[in-house]
């Protein structure tokens, strides 16, 4: 169909894109493309596909399709994986770079661990949380005996996001709430309800215990007492329920940090500050990722990883 086109995959905590240098390389169909390469069956198997084009104010842009070919407007690990390429690109000299999206450009800071790991760092802007109740009540319908919402709202990351908090009323320690939920009723439901104004992605998240001593995250970043710790599972717009959301993770930060008093997030209740939490770490079933609130900016620190290069 497009002829032979050279890609390569990456994964940021298992989120996984198609990447396309379009500097040298032109894709006519984008949609079609993204749908024929993003199958796990008869594709090469992602989440979506990401073309790299020139832009005269950053180092590139990020165009990105989701899995059914609709265009995303920004995605935290993309963001990631195309500054770890970009950095391979410049013969890795180039570590600080600036990433064009349809949501306005990224800073972006790769810091090469070996060979093959790098901790890619983004900053994803402010963020907001839109004033749109969450339809709780009709949710409750979707969850399994004994769960309950804690809080839910909606956040703006460039990309619209539905945070849901859960809790297990039974208090049972180490229950696999998560596990129980019906990913794909919950994300239907929320992503295409109708008062949201456009569809959203969906992050469904349970606190784990605050960390009482420092959580390693990766070689250079911790989760220091005092912090969020969450698991979440994720759903997103347009490719179903993924490994893990960058963007998805910064809305969970944002909606915490606006719903959750800063003294609940401490280990034992919480005796030593009222500081707002600075940090998140947070647990999707394809990894780690860590946001960290500098400055009121919302940045994104995961590993970024090559899987493997090929043509269609
Ligand atoms: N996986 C992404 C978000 C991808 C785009 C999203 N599905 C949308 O259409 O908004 C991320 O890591 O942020």
């Amino acid at each position: 169909m497009e002829g032979q086109i050279s890609f390569v995959k990456m994964e940021g905590a298992g989120n996984d894109y198609v990447y396309v240098d379009c500097f040298d390389q032109y894709v006519k169909n984008p949609q079609l493309l993204a749908r024929k390469v993003s199958s796990r069956h008869f594709g090469v198997g992602s989440d979506g596909l990401i073309l790299l084009k020139p832009s005269p104010r950053a180092d590139c842009f990020m165009d990105i399709y989701n899995s059914d070919g609709s265009r995303g407007r920004t995605c935290g690990n993309g963001l990631r994986c195309a500054a770890r390429y970009m950095w391979e690109k410049s013969g890795k000299t180039k570590t600080d770079l600036r990433i064009e999206t349809l949501s306005g450009i990224c800073r972006a800071y790769v810091h090469p661990l070996n060979e093959r790991r790098c901790w890619v760092q983004v900053d994803m802007g402010r963020g907001f949380v839109r004033n749109v109740p969450v339809p709780v009540r009709e949710l409750g319908r979707f969850l399994p005996a004994g769960i309950f919402v804690s809080w839910a709202c909606l956040c703006d990351i460039g990309n619209l996001h539905c945070v849901v908090m859960v809790k297990d009323w039974r208090e049972v320690k180490e229950k696999p709430v998560l596990e129980e939920l019906d990913m794909n009723r919950v994300g239907h439901f929320l992503e295409n309800y109708p008062d949201f104004g456009e569809k959203v992605n969906v992050e469904v998240c349970a606190k784990i215990r605050a960390p009482q001593k420092e959580i390693y995250v990766s070689e250079t970043e911790v989760c220091a007492p005092g912090n969020l710790a969450v698991r979440a599972r994720v759903w997103e717009r347009g490719s179903k329920e993924t490994l893990s959301c960058g963007s998805g993770a910064c809305a969970i930060y944002l909606a915490a940090s606006r719903m959750i008093k800063a003294d609940e997030a401490l280990p034992n209740g919480g005796e030593s500050s009222c500081q707002p939490m600075k940090q998140c770490c947070v647990f999707m079933p394809g990894g780690r990722l860590h946001v960290e609130n500098i400055g009121g900016h919302l940045f994104l620190g995961g590993y970024a990883t090559e899987v493997f290069t090929g043509k269609v």
